[in-house]
This record gives structure tokens, sequence and C-alpha cells, in this order.
């Protein structure tokens, strides 16, 4: 299975430790341009033209990916202890990748933005690498191809991202399901962000675009008549129940960080990244074994 990931940002295949050197100045002239979202080269194009196009923006804008994103000048900003932090996380990491795991409105996608700026890693989304190659959204991947076509999509993606190194990945919510996804999380430090159905509920508010949180009542009326506060509490009501199904996926996490109403995304962060180097600390990785640790095995 080959090509997934890489014709978005036609990125050459690499190891973690053990490509080559002219691969991985290859590799990082072409990461250093391979921006994730807004920015994605035409799925029409060819690879050739794809690569060209990347290369182009990136002279022209001589600005990283995730400056790109973000519009700052300059990842780490924040104060001498954060950096601090965070330069521990990323030094205990060796060039490994983080995979932020958790429910629909963790903060997966936010917090992994905010994570890689300020550890100057790469960022990816499974959903927008999905999107792009099926060239549709998700909510009309289930409706057309059904939810078992996305989650082959799915672990496709996490298979080809694998061969990525200092990237942080914000997952879909429900990647833990399938066991051999497993295998591609434990590439890396796999971190879970822990929040109530409440905190979800709001996070994501109607729950539009996220096909597994509509609101499908045959009997009753269509779900934008349905009052608000009323959504909102089945809103809840799913989040809780899909939580129950998860939860023991979810906590074969190697880092498990509590998102409590009121952490800033920036505090949400440097938690994980905090806590996250404590457990490398005390349980450092192995040249042979990149997994950190083994699954269930929990602070
Ligand atoms: N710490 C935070 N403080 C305030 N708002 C937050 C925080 N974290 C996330 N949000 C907001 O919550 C919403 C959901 O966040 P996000 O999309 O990052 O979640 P997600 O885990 O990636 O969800 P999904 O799996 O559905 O893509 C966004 O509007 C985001 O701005
Ligand atoms: O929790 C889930 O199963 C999902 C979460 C989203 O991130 C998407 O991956 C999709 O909507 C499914």
């Amino acid at each position: 299975m080959t090509g997934f990931v890489t014709p978005l940002w036609h990125v050459p295949q690499h190891g973690h430790y053990g490509s080559s050197r002219s691969e991985r100045s290859q590799w990082q002239s072409v990461i250093g341009g391979a921006c994730t979202p807004p920015f994605r080269p035409p799925l029409s194009a060819s690879p050739g033209a794809r690569f060209r196009a990347l290369c182009a923006r990136r002279r022209a804008s001589a600005r990283s990916p995730l400056q790109c994103l973000q519009g700052s000048e300059g990842a780490s900003n924040g104060k001498p202890d954060e950096q601090q932090v965070y330069r521990e996380f990323r030094d205990r990491l060796q060039g490994l990748s983080v995979y932020l795991v958790g429910m629909m409105g963790a903060g997966k996608t936010s917090i992994g933005w905010h994570l890689a700026q300020q550890m100057r890693y790469a960022f990816y989304d499974t959903d927008t690498i999905i999107e792009g190659a099926a060239g549709k959204s998700i909510p009309r991947i289930f409706s057309e191809d059904g939810e078992q076509a996305f989650r082959d999509l799915e672990t496709r993606t996490l298979n080809e991202l694998q061969a990525y190194v200092r990237a942080v990945i914000a997952t879909g919510g429900g990647c833990v399901l399938r066991p051999q996804n497993w295998g591609s999380l434990h590439t890396g430090l796999v971190v879970y962000l822990r929040a109530s159905p409440r905190l979800l509920a709001e996070r994501v508010g109607s729950g539009h675009g996220r096909p597994l949180l509509m609101h499908r009542d045959d009997a009753g009326p269509p779900a934008e008549d349905i009052d608000a506060d009323v959504r909102h509490k089945r809103t809840v009501l799913r989040l809780q129940e899909l939580l129950e199904q998860r939860e023991k996926f979810y906590e074969q996490a190697d880092v498990i960080v509590d998102v409590e109403p009121g952490m800033s995304m920036g505090v949400v962060a440097l938690t994980v990244a905090r806590q996250s180097a404590q457990r490398i600390r005390d349980n450092p990785p192995t040249p042979a074994r990149r997994k950190f640790f083994p699954s269930g095995e929990n602070p």
C-alpha cells in the first residue's frame, strides 16, 4: 500500500532513523514546504507538478509550514520557562512524532497546531488528509461511501504517517477502535486529551461536520428545528455513549492529559509537553523499540 499520504505533498518515504543522508536532506527540504491546510496542491496535478508548486510556494513565502498556517513570525515565543519545557520534550522525543487521540472536540487539532508550533514540529491532521485524498468532506464520505470506507482511509493515512519524523499528528476521534491502527500510533508517543462529555459538547456546538453527532431522529423534526437546549442535551448523551465505548482504548495512550474547562490552548499544550517529557524521562525509549511503553500500561 503506497502513495496515500504522499500524493498530497509528495514527501519521499523515509524511516525514523534509518534513512540515508541524501534522503533526509531531500525530506527536510520537502517537508519544510509541506503545508498542512489551508494549502494543498491540486490533486489533479502530477506529483512532479505538485512538488514544484510546493517548492515555489515555499520560496515565495520563505516561511515554515507552521508559519504559513498560523501567520506567526517564530515558534517557541512563550515565556523562557515554557520554552524550556517544550525544548526538553522535543529533546526527549529524539525525533519521534506525537499522536494526539481523544474524542471529537477534545482539541486535538487546535492543541496539535499549538504544540507543533512551540516545538517546531510539522503538523498533520488525519481528517484533513483524508478529505484531501478523497476530494470530499467527511460527512460526504460517510453518507456516500459508508463509515467503513472512512475507517479504511483512516488506517491507510495512519500507516503512511508512520514514516514521518518530528511531527505532531491530530488523529480522528475513532482511530483508536481498530487494533491495527495502534501499530501506527505506537511508532510515536500517544497522548490522550481527556475531556468530559459536557465540555466536548460545548466545543462541538451543533456537531456540524461530525457525522457521528448528527441527530438522526427520523420520527422527529429536522435537526435544525430542534431547540438548542434539547440538541445540546442529546449531544452530551451521544458523546457520553461514544466515550463509554472508547474510553478503554483511549486509556491505552502513553500519556493522559485532563482537559478542564477554562484551560486555554496554551495551557493544554504546555501540560501535554510537561507530562509527556516526564513520562519519557521515567521510561526512556530504546533504539530497538520505538514504542515507548507496552500497551495498557499507564501512569
Ligand atoms: N483549550 C481550549 N480552549 C478553548 N477552546 C478550545 C480549546 N481547545 C479546543 N477548543 C475549541 O474547541 C473546538 C474543537 O476543537 P478541535 O477541532 O481542535 O477538536 P478535535 O479534537 O480536533 O475535534 P475533531 O476530532 O472532531 O476534529 C474548536 O472550536 C476549538 O477552537
Ligand atoms: O469520533 C469519530 O469517530 C470521528 C471523529 C472525527 O474526527 C472524524 O474522524 C470522524 O467524524 C469520526
